[in-house]
C-alpha cells in the first residue's frame, strides 16, 4: 500500500534510475486500455472524462490505445492549461492522430456529453494530485458519471477520493473498476469496485534503494520560525573533541535550527573553538560519567532529538552513564560510536536510530556476512529484536526498522576517513528531530553519501570529514 507522497518519491526514484514518468504514463495508459476492453465490444463508445494533470494524461494514452473503438476524449478545462509537460505531449498526440477530443470549460457543458449513451466511461479527472473536495466542473461531472448507469473505469483512484486517506471530501465518482498503478492505494479495498493493480514498469529498486525521491516533500514552509526545524543535543566528547563538533556542525548544515553540545568541561573550549554556531554546555569532569546524567536528562527533554556517542570514548564509567541516561530518556536519539554497545543491554523507552558500521553491529550481537541481501535480511531481524531502527554503514548502507528495509548506494571509499561517521550521526539527528526514524535514517545516509560523492569529485582521495559539511547544503538544495 502506497500513499500519494510515497508514490511520488518512488516515481522520482524510478526517474533517477532511468525510467522517466513519460514511460510510466505510457504503461499506465496501456493498462487502462486493457481493462476497458473487458467492458466493450467492437464499435462500442468509450468516453474519457479527463482532468488537466497526469491522471488525465494516462487517459490520453489509453484513448490512443483504444483508437479502434468509438472514442471521445473530453478535457475539463482549456488545453493551454494542461498542467504537465508529459500530459500536454500526449494531448498533442491525440490531436495529431485526429482522435475526437472536446474541451469542457463549465459545468453546464457536461450535459452535452452523452454519458448515458456511452458503453464505458473512463474517469480520469483526478488521481493522486487531488486536494480537498472536487471543484467545478469536476464535481458536476462526477455526479453525471455516477448517474449514467454505464460501466465506469476509474484511473488510479475514483476522482474525488483522496489517495492518502481513501476518503472523499465531497462528490466522488462511483466506479465499477479501478485501475491503480504499481501498488494499491489507501481505501480502494473498501470500495464496491473491482481493483486491478497494474505493473507499470517501476523497478523494485525504486523502492528498495534510497534515492532523490526520498528528499521530496521536505521543503521548508516559507513562514517558518526558529525551532520549527528542530533543536538537537549532541552528547559527546571527552577523549575526543572533533567528533561532537563535527556531528553538531553537520546537524546545522542538515537544517537543524539550534544545536547544543553537552561535553566534559575539560574539552568544552576546544569544542566551542571549532564553531561559534554551536551552543556548548560544559559538564562537570573530564569524561561523561554517572554524575552528569541528571544534567543530561534536563537538557535532553528540552530538545527534539539527541545524538549520543561522538567522541565519548570507550571506558566503563561513560558506558554506565550512557546506560543510565537511556534508561530514563524517552525521546528520540541517534546512538553512535562507543555508545552503541550499551543499546542491546539497556531497557529504554526512547526511540533510537543506531548507526553502527559492520564491525560495531557485530559487537552489538548483530549479524555479519559479505552477502548484501543476506545481510539486509539479518539486519532487519536484528532491528526487530532490538526494537530500534538500524543504519548499518558499509559500501552499501542498510537501513531497517524491522518492517521496512532500504539500501543506500551513495558514498565512496574515501568515507573510511575519520569523522564521516560523526557527520552522518549529526545529519540523521537533525532529520530525526522532525521526521520518522526510518525516513531520517534513510535520507541521512543518502545525503551524507551524496555529499561525499560531490566532495570526491573535486578532492579525490584526499577527502576529509569537513569536506562533507561544505557539500551538505548543495545536496539538500539540488535534490529537493
Ligand atoms: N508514478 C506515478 O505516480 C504515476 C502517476 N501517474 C498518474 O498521475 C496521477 C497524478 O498526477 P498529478 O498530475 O500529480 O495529479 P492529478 O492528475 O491527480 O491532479 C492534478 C490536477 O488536479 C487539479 N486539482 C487538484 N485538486 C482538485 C480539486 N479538488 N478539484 C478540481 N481540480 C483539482 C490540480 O490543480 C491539477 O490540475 C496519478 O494519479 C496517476 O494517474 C502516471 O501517469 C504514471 C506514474
Ligand atoms: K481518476
Amino acid at each position: 500500500m502506497l500513499t500519494a507522497d510515497r508514490m511520488a518519491a518512488v516515481d522520482a526514484n524510478a526517474a533517477a534510475l532511468g525510467v522517466p514518468r513519460k514511460q510510466l504514463m505510457e504503461s499506465s495508459g496501456n493498462a487502462v486500455a486493457r481493462v476497458v476492453r473487458q467492458y466493450v465490444d467492437p464499435d462500442d463508445q468509450v468516453i474519457f472524462v479527463c482532468g488537466r494533470g497526469n491522471n488525465g494524461g494516462d487517459a490520453f494514452v489509453a484513448a490512443r490505445f483504444l483508437d479502434a473503438y468509438d472514442v471521445e476524449v473530453a478535457l475539463l478545462g482549456h488545453p493551454d492549461r494542461i498542467g504537465t509537460d508529459i500530459a500536454r505531449k500526449n494531448w498533442a498526440a491525440l490531436q495529431a492522430a485526429e482522435i475526437p477530443a472536446t474541451t469542457i470549460t463549465d459545468s453546464t457543458a457536461i450535459d452535452d456529453l452523452d454519458l448515458a449513451g456511452a458503453d464505458c466511461i473512463v474517469d480520469a479527472m483526478l488521481g493522486t494530485g487531488v486536494t480537498g473536495a472536487l471543484r467545478e466542473p469536476a464535481a458536476t461531472a462526477a455526479r453525471a458519471i455516477t448517474a449514467a448507469d454505464t460501466a465506469v473505469v476509474a484511473v488510479d483512484v475514483p476522482s474525488g477520493v483522496d489517495a492518502d486517506t481513501g476518503e472523499a471530501a465531497g462528490d466522488a465518482v462511483t466506479a465499477d473498476h479501478v485501475v491503480t498503478f504499481h501498488d494499491t492505494k489507501p481505501g480502494l479495498d473498501a470500495l464496491d469496485a473491482a481493483v486491478t493493480v497494474a505493473d507499470i514498469g517501476i523497478p523494485a529498486a525504486a523502492e528498495r534503494f534510497v534515492g532523490p525521491g526520498d528528499l521530496l516533500g521536505r521543503e521548508r514552509a516559507a513562514e517558518s520560525h526558529k525551532g520549527d526545524h528542530g533543536e538537537l543535543l549532541v552528547i559527546g566528547g571527552g577523549p575526543y573533541t572533533g567528533a561532537p563538533a563535527l556531528a553538531g556542525q553537520a546537524a546545522l548544515q542538515a537544517g537543524a535550527d539550534l544545536v547544543h553540545v553537552a561535553c566534559p568541561e575539560s574539552v568544552a573550549p576546544q569544542v566551542q573553538g571549532y564553531s561559534e554556531n554551536l551552543i556548548v554546555h560544559p559538564l562537570a569532569g573530564e569524561l561523561v560519567t554517572q554524575s552528569v546524567v541528571d544534567d543530561l536528562l534536563t537538557q535532553a527533554t528540552a530538545v527534539d532529538a539527541v545524538v549520543c556517542g561522538p567522541g565519548l570514548g570507550d571506558n566503563e564509567s561513560t558506558r554506565a552513564a550512557v546506560g543510565a541516561f537511556l534508561e530514563r530518556y524517552d525521546g528520540r536519539a541517534v546512538v553512535d560510536a562507543d555508545a552503541l554497545s550499551v543499546v542491546p543491554e539497556v531497557d529504554t523507552g526512547a526511540t533510537l536510530v543506531c548507526t553502527p558500521h559492520q564491525g560495531e553491529v557485530v559487537k552489538m550481537g548483530g549479524p555479519s556476512t559479505d552477502d548484501r541481501e543476506q545481510l539486509a535480511d539479518q539486519v532487519s531481524d536484528f532491528a526487530a529484536d532490538l526494537g530500534h531502527t538500524l543504519l548499518v554503514k558499509g559500501a552499501h548502507d542498510i537501513i531497517s526498522d524491522g518492517e521496512t528495509t532500504r539500501i543506500n548506494r551513495t558514498g565512496n571509499p574515501g568515507m573510511t576517513v575519520g569523522g564521516t561517521g560523526d557527520v552522518l550521526a549529526g545529519v540523521v539527528g537533525a532529520l530525526l528531530a522532525t521526521e520518522e526514524p526510518r525516513a531520517a535514517a534513510a535520507v541521512g545516509a543518502y545525503v551524507t553519501g551524496r555529499a561525499a560523492d560531490l566532495a570526491a569529485d573535486t578532492v579525490g582521495d584526499s577527502l576529509v570529514a569537513t569536506d562533507l559539511l561544505d557539500r551538505l547544503p548543495e545536496v539538500f538544495a539540488t535534490d529537493e
